[in-house]
């Protein structure tokens, strides 16, 4: 992850009202509660990335979001209108893509979207063409525009369901998992299409079970686990909240190992001629400090660097518990 520069919210995410606000927001099935008391803040602009691992309640959040469910108590406001109350004026300014598309395998990808097209009393018929075109064209499905959707591939279908969301101009995109089941092109290619709409304006809110693709794409993110929030804020903040760790590469680990305990570094490691531990609290100065105590104690340094710290690192500090996929 050293090196990778960080997406900055995009200019404008945190002015005005949030795109989206939820209070106390909670789902309750039978015996199970799947969302706990969410209080959700999507700045306007951000790529709002939500996260947790499957079965945490993102899918539950997202549908009552979109008013296709109703909370069991609390309150969801989207684009300014409380959801499900403002279903019907909030939809046409949303994008959605949820659960995968619901394509006709026996029509073309053209022939797919202009359906979709069709089905929007706003749309006007006489521009469904040039819409239908701009939104394959969006997508990068313009050459395969003419073959069946059921020859697609996943990806190719992913980013289908994607112009469909795209054929009107939209406020909010909201996509839940859009890139799970794609191969690294499939997941690249979702990326730097949301990445390029964000950069028109666009909210996209996204929920992954994937933390590396959520340090890549998104300004923000909010972690969710069984149903609760544990925390929300942009993506260096949660970053920044764990610390880094110290790296130290030398044939004299014992030495070093004790020269950094000496001086506060805490969890130190050992791995063939590397030395590694969390880095005490305070200034960054201190690592000059520290390399100037190995090389009086006569270790040999020859790699010396502190590693940031990364979104998972924030994770497991904040769950105590690594990110377990399978939930
Ligand atoms: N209609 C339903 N009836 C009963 N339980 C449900 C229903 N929908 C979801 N749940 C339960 O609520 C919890 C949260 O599920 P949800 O699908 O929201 O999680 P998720 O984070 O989106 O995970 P996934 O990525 O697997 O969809 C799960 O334990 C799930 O079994």
């Amino acid at each position: 992850m050293e090196g990778r520069s960080r997406p900055e919210p995009w200019p404008g995410a945190t002015e005005g009202a949030p795109v989206v606000e939820t209070r106390a927001l909670t789902k309750r099935f039978g015996g199970q509660l799947a969302v706990d008391g969410l209080d959700l803040v999507v700045p306007r602009g951000s790529v709002f990335g939500f996260l947790g691992p499957n079965g945490s309640g993102k899918t539950t959040t997202i549908r009552m979001l979109m008013g296709l469910i109703e909370p069991t108590s609390g309150t969801a406001r989207v684009l300014g209108e409380e959801m499900p109350r403002g279903t019907r004026r909030v939809l046409p300014r949303v994008g959605a893509l949820i659960e995968g598309p619901a394509l006709y395998g026996f029509l073309s990808g053209r022939d797919n979207l202009t359906r979709f097209d069709a089905a929007d009393p706003t749309a006007d018929a006489r521009t469904r063409r040039a819409r239908v075109g701009h939104a394959l064209d969006r997508v990068g499905l313009t050459g395969a525009a003419g073959k069946k959707a059921r020859a697609y591939s996943l990806g190719m279908k992913q980013r289908l369901g994607l112009a469909a969301a795209l054929l009107q101009p939209r406020e909010l995109l909201v996509l839940d998992e859009p890139t799970n089941g794609l191969d690294p092109q499939g997941m690249r290619e979702i990326r730097t299409l949301v990445r390029s709409l964000a950069s028109e304006g666009t909210t996209v809110f996204l929920s992954s079970h994937l933390l590396d693709e959520i340090e890549q794409v998104c300004t923000h993110v909010a972690v969710m686990a069984r149903g609760r929030l544990l925390i929300q804020g942009t993506v260096g903040e949660l970053a920044s909240s764990a610390r880094g760790r110290l790296a130290v590469t030398t044939p004299d680990t014992a030495e070093a190992v004790r020269v950094l305990k000496e001086h506060g570094v805490n969890d130190l490691a050992v791995l063939d001629d590397r030395v590694t531990g969390e880095l005490p609290a305070g200034p960054a100065t201190e690592l000059a400090d520290l390399n100037a105590a190995l090389v009086r104690a006569d270790v040999r340094v020859r790699a010396f660097g502190a590693e940031r710290a990364s979104l998972e690192d924030a994770f497991v500090a904040l769950t105590g518990e690594g990110f377990d996929v399978a939930g």
